[in-house]
């Protein structure tokens, strides 16, 4: 039996080899390449061996998984550095495209470049600055290759919030839920959450899902809705009530937390929460949200030590109502209402935001549910992302200043423009040395995680091999004993079964009872040992020729003499050609603690041998007869 762990190689010593498995070496890897077994042959010290070399691999493998944890936390530790070096609140800016129903116009009043916007008005030229400017033609692709460090960020244990901000009508549903063919960030972001769990090796991830809506200042569950909310008298039942603890956690009574084990049973959550979303139409937008939509993803993360603390963080993604002049709109009544609190809303959360951006003391997180509600993902340690969005046409350009002033509010203070160009400089330089660490890491990573998976192949299968061996052996030890018994039998009694019969009664008998081929092996070989040996006693019969005078009862203790009597007589019987057709063997099965077993004498009268011993004691046995005559 030979395994091999590389560099050594174990060789067990075999005689009937079965063949177990058979594997290539990968990338100079190798694995177990040919692995024989015959367990019943393996000795205890190699056994010994191939646990310890299983130990091993154990051990190789822990120390591989506490290294992929100590890069994991480098990478962490730069990602965390960046975002916090480029800003804990990032503004990015999107500009939706003409619609087929608007109205074209030659003079285009808002132009981009990659990080800046500006906008003619009047006579006038506005400029403003952004962590990133995605102009008409950006893709839903491309929008969230961007955001997409800020989700590694929540998985790293950070709150985050990402919010669709802008004039109704702009874009902010699209960007943020999209349409089938052009999928926005929340379902591509729950795809990612699930892919990046299946990659990190280092730690386990567990999700659930959340959604609620805030209408009219009250807080709406909408995975377990309950009847239209939306006469006022409902609408104070739906109200879910907003608990904020003495650390400042804040919990939402009553909000429907579910546990989301794939991406397709988030999916379906998250599209039946979409459904109970309040929408109206409008002037401007035919589906106007006439809500902020919130999806939360709670984000459980373990690491894999044993010691590992659990931590939870949350991800926010924010649809908001769009900021709207309400004689534009031409919304009445509740339609009017609606666009009224979420303008109060909104500028709520615009206070808020300022006077974290200029680390108040005092945080105006009461002046709105929505903030109330986002209150523990906002301030010290969370991170960020608005998303402004803006119309290109003429027509809003009011709307579109409005918009960029409230961003510029959020951004003012890390706004580039404000920082020395020698500060800037010193600030991407140090940014580009922390990617370049992620990077190192994320290949480190990889290699780490290649390496972990062949050494748990090869654990695996050794691991395989050596229950095999152990249970085996057991079944072996049982067979060996009962084969022995079957043996012994077969020598005294040879009952002689057709191959037919065999065959019928290994199908009647449950499988586990029929004999495997190393015990039929053995079976032939004692069958064939015992078969010689009968011959080389019968071949000395035959040149012995014993007559016994009759009703002559004879007692040897000689127990080779006893068997060529005994073998001499059988064949006699069978081939009919001796003189002492009626010798009796009374003890037809010789026991074990039976030293003289009594034969008694056939009736013939001479007894002859061609053995010299046996011719001695004969003729002494004969003497003293004659004497007793
Ligand atoms: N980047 C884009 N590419 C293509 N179509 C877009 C884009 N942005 C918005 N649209 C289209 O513009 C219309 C309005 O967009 P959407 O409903 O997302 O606006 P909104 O800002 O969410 O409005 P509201 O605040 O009223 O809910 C939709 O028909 C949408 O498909």
């Amino acid at each position: 039996m030979l395994l091999s762990n590389g560099e050594d190689q174990i060789l067990l010593p075999s005689e009937n080899e079965t063949q177990v498995s058979n594997y290539d070496s990968v990338d100079g890897l190798l694995l177990v390449s040919k692995v024989y077994t015959d367990v019943a042959v393996v000795p205890e010290h190699q056994k010994n061996e191939l646990q310890h070399f299983i130990s091993s691999l154990q051990r190789e493998v822990e120390e591989l998984r506490l290294k992929q944890g100590i890069v994991d936390e480098k990478r962490r530790q730069a990602l965390s550095k960046i975002l916090d070096i480029k800003g804990s609140i990032r503004v990015f800016c999107r500009i939706r495209p003409n619609l087929l129903t608007e109205k074209r116009r030659n003079y285009e009043p808002v132009s981009a470049e990659s990080e800046r916007i500006r906008v003619k008005f009047g006579g006038t030229r506005k400029e403003f600055e952004f962590d990133k400017v995605f102009r008409r033609e950006t893709t839903q692709e491309s929008v969230f290759v961007e955001v997409e460090p800020i989700l590694r960020s929540a998985m790293d244990g950070h709150n985050v919030c990402i919010f669709a901000y802008g004039q109704t009508g702009t874009g902010k549903t699209f960007t943020m839920d999209g349409t089938n063919e052009q999928s926005g960030i929340i379902p591509r972001a729950i795809e990612e959450l699930f892919r990046q769990a299946s990659v990190d090796a280092s730690s386990s991830f567990t999700f659930s899902m959340s959604m609620l809506e805030v209408y009219m200042g009250h807080v709406r569950d909408l995975l377990t809705p309950r009847q239209s909310c939306r006469t006022h008298e409902t609408l104070t039942k739906c109200n879910l009530n907003i608990q904020t603890d003495p650390k400042g956690l804040v919990e939402i009574e009553g909000l429907s937390e579910v546990q989301i084990s794939d991406c397709a049973k988030a999916r379906w959550w998250y599209n039946k929460g979409k459904r109970f979303r309040s929408t109206s139409w409008t002037n401007v937008n035919e589906a106007s949200s006439r809500s902020h939509c919130l999806t939360r993803i709670n984000i459980f993360r373990r690491g894999d030590s044993t010691d590992a603390k659990s931590e939870t963080s949350k991800l926010w993604m924010v649809d908001l109502g769009g900021s709207e002049r309400l004689l534009k709109t031409g919304a009445r009544g509740l339609t009017l209402d609606e666009g009224r609190a979420i303008n109060l809303s909104l500028s709520a959360l615009a206070d808020v935001l300022a006077a974290l951006k200029r680390k108040r003391c005092h945080v105006p997180y009461r002046n709105s549910k929505l903030t109330q509600l986002l209150r523990d993902s906002l301030g010290d340690g969370s991170k960020v992302l608005m998303l402004v969005h803006i119309s290109p046409s003429e027509e809003d350009v009011c709307e579109t200043i409005c918009s960029l002033n409230f961003a510029k509010r959020a951004r003012a203070i890390e706004s580039n423009k404000e920082v020395p160009m020698e500060l800037k400089k010193q600030k991407e330089k140090k940014i580009m040395e922390l990617e370049e660490d992620i990077m190192e890491a994320e290949k480190e990573r990889q290699s780490l995680r290649d390496q972990i998976q062949k050494v748990e192949l090869k654990l695996s299968e050794n691991k395989k091999l050596f229950s095999t061996a152990c249970s085996l052996k057991e079944n072996d030890n049982l067979e060996t004993s009962t084969s022995l018994k079957d043996d012994f039998k077969e020598v005294i009694e040879t009952p002689k079964v057709s191959k037919k019969s065999i065959q019928r009664i290994s199908n009647s008998v449950p499988r586990f009872m029929n004999s495997t081929v190393a015990s039929r092996h053995r079976q032939i070989a004692a069958e064939q040992e015992i078969g010689s040996r009968t011959k080389n006693l019968r071949s000395i019969v035959t040149r012995s020729s014993i007559q016994f005078p009759c009703s002559q009862s004879l007692s040897y203790s000689d127990l080779r003499i006893k068997t060529i009597l005994r073998s001499s007589i059988g064949k006699s019987r069978h081939t009919g050609t001796n003189n002492v057709p009626k010798t009796i063997i009374h003890s037809e099965r010789p026991k074990c603690n039976e030293l003289e077993p009594k034969v008694r004498s056939p009736r013939s009268t001479t007894v002859t041998s061609s053995d010299s011993n046996l011719r001695v004691t004969l003729c002494r046995h004969r003497r003293r007869l004659s004497n007793l005559i």
